[in-house]
């Protein structure tokens, strides 16, 4: 669209506004104005439709696309801001789209729903100056959809416009503050589902802490959270993420793992030892749960350690370079194919005595095969995933309460079987990226109650040992992080040893 294809600090491409005549809004109707459609808009609502069409997952289809079409820079950062941002507050953004429209939002045709959804995150969330989010989402609908459908886009978010940005919280919840229902005011405002804004105060409660500040959790899954690099001990260490001539490495100190750095910006794919694996992006919360179950103490021998369900192999790498350092191995085990295979490439740079095995095998079955065979086994186990919402942001509406019920059974399966996969004296690490009370506390009591082998060993105090002790973690003996508590996944850790 623009000749310099440059974006000014309003998210407009400056050759847009050129091609409006004075940057303002436009004198000619949407569909008499003829340009080709801005690189970043028309990436995020590509992103959006793989996601609704394809089932995709919008972290991982962007990053590529962006690559493959070269947009960089601030056109990136708009574009991932409007993808992501738009997919986190669809639930907002369709009651106020309800609002504006004479129809069921279900029978929009779904591209022009993603278009208005985009147009509204512009309008309401990125405050995207009003002229350039409707005349570019109208030229974007022209482009990709048509006329027709390009006028209604105009019509409605002009409706959208006509109330100022902040009434539009008002307004939207007025029925459920009417009701005295806050979990439906909590929902609609925060962009949850009702059952997830339940699970989570549910799930605040139980770890101790206040109901509260369910706002303030659920405002925290709604901002983009910061790219944290793992540096791996013993592969590399501040130098490598500094630039040469540089004194301060690039990335200033995590808050609780001695292994984490925040980046400053968004692109750790330029630094030489992410590519080649020495250091790696990885959350802190998930780092943090590493670091404080390689604390806890087992007794006798420890030197082979099993990572249960290792896939793609964050938790593995950091194991595995522990390892390295303590004379210690890992095996890592993971049931899909490829999954094993992102696991062998996220190993590649720690050294060849740290890893034993990295297999494809079903984890349930590991406890049978190989029981009392080493001395910690970490079962990170898959999960809703409900602790991580601000890194994968349609994911709040593809998970169903239904999905845990074969979930939680698959928790409990595997915790059983790598309680039998250690040996006496030796430690089980139980992790989710989940903070839902049915994933993890009810998991560990079930388990618990029907082994008299086990015991539960005391993992704040572990999660203390590694990242001080005034890391807040209420008086439980299992830990819950969250995101606006300790700016991490909501990671959840229970530390058992075998008797
Ligand atoms: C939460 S992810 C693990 C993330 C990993 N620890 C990391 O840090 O990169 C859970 C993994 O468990 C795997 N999984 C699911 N069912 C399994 C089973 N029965 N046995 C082993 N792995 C399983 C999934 O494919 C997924 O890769």
């Amino acid at each position: 669209m623009s000749a310099d294809g440059r974006r000014d600090a309003r998210g407009r491409q400056r050759g847009a506004a050129r091609a409006h005549g004075d940057g303002h809004r436009s004198t000619a109707a949407p569909s008499q104005r003829r340009r080709g459609s801005d690189p970043a808009r028309t990436a995020a609502f590509d992103v959006l439709r793989q996601v609704d069409a394809s089932d995709a997952y919008a972290n991982l289809v962007l990053p590529p696309m962006l690559r493959d079409r070269r947009v960089t820079g601030r056109d990136a950062a708009f574009a991932t801001e409007l993808a992501y941002g738009t997919l986190r507050m669809r639930g907002y953004y369709d009651a106020v789209l309800a609002q504006c429209v004479d129809r069921d939002l279900d029978r929009i045709d779904p591209p022009v729903l993603d278009l208005l959804r985009m147009g509204a995150h512009q309008l309401l969330g990125m405050r995207v100056p009003q002229h350039a989010a409707v005349s570019e989402t109208v030229g974007l609908a022209r482009e990709r959809v048509g006329a027709g459908a390009a006028q209604f886009v105009n019509a409605v978010l002009r409706g959208i416009t006509r109330t100022p940005a902040d009434e539009w919280t008002s307004r939207v919840s007025a029925p459920s503050v009417e009701a005295g229902d806050d979990v439906a005011r909590l929902a609609v405002t925060q962009s949850h589902p009702a059952w997830v804004v339940r699970a989570l105060r549910e799930s605040l409660v139980a770890s101790g802490r206040d109901a509260s500040e369910l706002e303030d959790l659920l405002a925290a899954d709604n901002a983009a959270p910061r790219v944290t690099l793992v540096v791996r001990p013993g592969l590399a260490d501040e130098r490598d993420i500094t630039r040469p001539g540089r004194s301060e490495p690039d990335a200033s100190r995590g808050r609780w793992a001695p292994t984490a750095y925040v980046l400053p910006g968004s692109d750790p794919g330029a630094i030489p030892a992410v590519r080649d694996g020495r250091v790696g992006v990885q959350d802190e919360g998930s780092q943090l749960v590493t670091l404080a179950f390689l604390a806890a103490s087992v007794e006798g021998t420890d030197e082979r350690w099993l990572d249960l369900c290792a896939g793609p192999g964050g938790k593995a790498a950091l194991l595995a370079a522990v390892a390295g350092e303590r004379g210690a191995r890992i095996v890592a085990n993971e049931v899909q194919p490829h999954r094993t295979e992102l696991v062998h490439r996220s190993l590649g740079a720690v050294l060849a005595d740290a890893v034993e095995d990295v297999r494809t095998g079903d984890g349930r079955d590991v406890g049978r095969d190989e029981p009392a065979a080493y001395d910690r086994v970490l079962l990170d186990a898959p999960c809703t995933g409900l602790g991580a919402l601000r890194r994968r942001p349609e994911s709040r509406w593809r998970r169903t309460p239904q999905d845990l019920a074969a979930l939680t059974v698959l928790q409990r399966e595997l915790l059983d079987s790598a309680i039998d996969a250690v040996r006496p004296g030796g430690v089980v690490g139980y992790v989710t990226c989940s903070p839902h009370v049915a994933e993890t506390q009810v998991v560990v009591a079930d388990v618990l109650k029907a082994r008299d082998d086990v015991e539960r060993i005391d993992a704040a105090a572990a999660v203390r040992e590694v990242a001080g002790a005034d890391v807040p973690l209420g008086d439980r003996d299992d830990v819950q992080l969250w995101p606006h508590v300790h700016g991490t996944d909501a990671m959840h850790l229970t530390l058992l040893r075998r008797r």
